[in-house]
């Protein structure tokens, strides 16, 4: 049975960005190196054609008295019967090109290409940035030292273009034409079509989508207006959504329940005792501090590959659609030391009964990556094929690196916000005594903004803890 290869892309994985990154390298490295030969090419070309000082004999006559002296002859049929074919493939020599032909082999696809272009998409509207900050890398109140350039204005406007967001589009067609008119540079006009003229009329088009050509002049003069100032919705801006709210940090500041440290779950604890906090009562939710350290963070992460990690798609929770989050490695084994150690220290928080197999999920973020709402239970009545496996009963959710920006797991449902720390884990039960999803523990990612977004996470299943804990209040 043939397995059909999903083939990876890099957008949805930081850590494979880094490798894209690093083909980037290659790539340069081999163009510059074929520059250097290159030059070298014409000057030995030029010097050969120096020397030979071939002369055109236009005339059939002054051919053949050429080639009646028997020097000029055998010259003749040797330099055509060697020269030349050492010259073609020395002409034709090109090791740096077939390098560089691999490495276009494995960029990114245009799927990937969507794939960025959505997450940047995300991140303006999660956060409600405005495109002009954005391209000028000031996001979410961060300056960053990179500058969007024409084609990269321009490739997010087609794409706002194409999702109908009309306001949008004009924004990015605005900021693309202005990129277009910094000093004229050569290698942009030569590359990066369509010109001035185009963009403009895209621009215009974007405005008369949602506007009307009686106001034509207006448009055209939005045009040459400072970008700074946004342009107006001609169609009113739809609202934000619960969770984008949530993202922008709107939810209010959540109340501190309990923090204690914990000495009591199980022995261990008594000699390690765990600083704990309470978030939630209901749903119950608990968030520790420093329970990951460095070494097992970078055991977990420095040596994952793109080749050796799967793409993660939505549908094995209970969202709505199918969409490409992030990069995941399972280990399904029944444990090597470190998932041991982690699932054993999963096992002391908790109190609970980890299973037999580890099962512990290493996950990567990606560019703009977000995960759209849904609860991590399976719902075993709406989908009792499930009853085998049983339901999940608690999420375990470590963090394994800061997020900078963006990135916060998010529980609309009761407004509550977490941001990533380093080194701390949530925990929390996804379904009620009675095994009904908790539908409260639903929960959302926010688009990252700025960061490695590394997180370990594992199940604990129902069936698992029959005869520890039956009721968890
Ligand atoms: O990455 C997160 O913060 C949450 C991930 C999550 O919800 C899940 O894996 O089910
Ligand atoms: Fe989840």
């Amino acid at each position: 049975e043939e397995k059909k290869k999903i083939v990876l892309i890099y957008t949805t994985s930081i850590r494979a960005l880094g490798e894209l990154r690093e083909i980037e390298n290659s790539y340069m490295e081999h163009l510059t190196s074929y520059v250097r030969s290159l030059h070298k090419k014409v000057d030995t070309l030029k010097k050969y054609l120096c020397s030979v000082a071939h002369v055109n004999l236009d005339r059939l006559e002054s051919r053949v008295q050429y080639v009646a002296n028997p020097l000029n002859a055998l010259g003749l049929l040797r330099r055509a019967h060697e020269d030349w074919p050492k010259w073609l493939s020395y002409i034709k020599d090109q090791e740096d090109v077939e390098k560089m032909d691999k490495l276009v082999a494995q960029m990114p696809n245009a799927v990937d290409m969507n794939e960025a272009l959505m997450g940047l998409e995300r991140i303006e509207r999660f956060y409600d940035l405005k495109a002009f900050d954005m391209a000028n890398g000031l996001v979410a109140g961060l300056q960053l030292d990179t500058r969007m350039t024409a084609p990269e204005c321009l490739i997010l406007a087609d794409f706002m273009y194409n999702r109908s967001e009309y306001t949008r589009a004009a924004e990015w067609y605005r900021l693309t034409w202005n990129n277009l008119q910094l000093p004229l540079n050569p290698v942009a006009r030569e590359f990066y079509r369509p010109n001035q003229e185009e963009v403009r009329k895209r621009f215009l088009i974007s405005r008369l989508h949602e506007g009307s050509i009686d106001h034509i002049n207006e448009y055209l003069a939005e045009l040459s207006q400072d970008p700074a100032i946004p342009l107006v919705y001609l169609k009113p801006k739809p609202a934000a959504t619960l969770i984008e709210r949530g993202c922008r940090g709107d939810f209010p500041p959540r109340p501190m329940l309990v923090c204690r440290y914990n000495h009591t779950t199980t022995p261990f604890l008594r000699l390690a005792p765990l600083k704990e906090e309470e978030v939630s009562r209901d749903p119950l939710i608990w968030l520790y501090h420093d329970v990951l350290y460095d070494s097992e963070f970078e055991q977990l992460t420095v040596n994952l590959t793109r080749a050796e990690m799967v793409q993660g798609y939505t549908d094995n929770y209970t969202t709505t659609e199918k969409e490409r989050i992030f990069y995941v490695n399972i280990f399904e084994g029944s444990g090597e030391k470190l998932d041991r150690d982690l699932v054993n220290r999963m096992a002391d928080i908790s109190g609970l009964l980890t299973g037999e197999h580890t099962q512990l999920g290493t996950v990567n973020y990606g560019l703009g990556s977000h995960f759209p709402e849904h609860g991590d239970y399976s719902d075993i009545k709406a989908n009792p094929e499930l009853v085998e496996e049983g339901d999940r009963l608690v999420t375990f959710l470590f963090y394994m690196t800061d997020v900078p920006l963006g990135g916060a797991t998010i529980f609309p449902k009761i407004n509550l916000t977490i941001q990533p720390k380093k080194g701390s884990a949530l925990f929390w039960y996804n379904i009620h005594n009675d095994w009904e999803p908790h539908v409260l523990t639903r929960h959302a990612v926010c688009p990252t903004i700025e960061g490695n977004r590394w997180i370990l996470t594992k199940s604990l299943m129902a069936y698992d803890q029959m005869f520890v804990k039956l009721c968890y209040k």
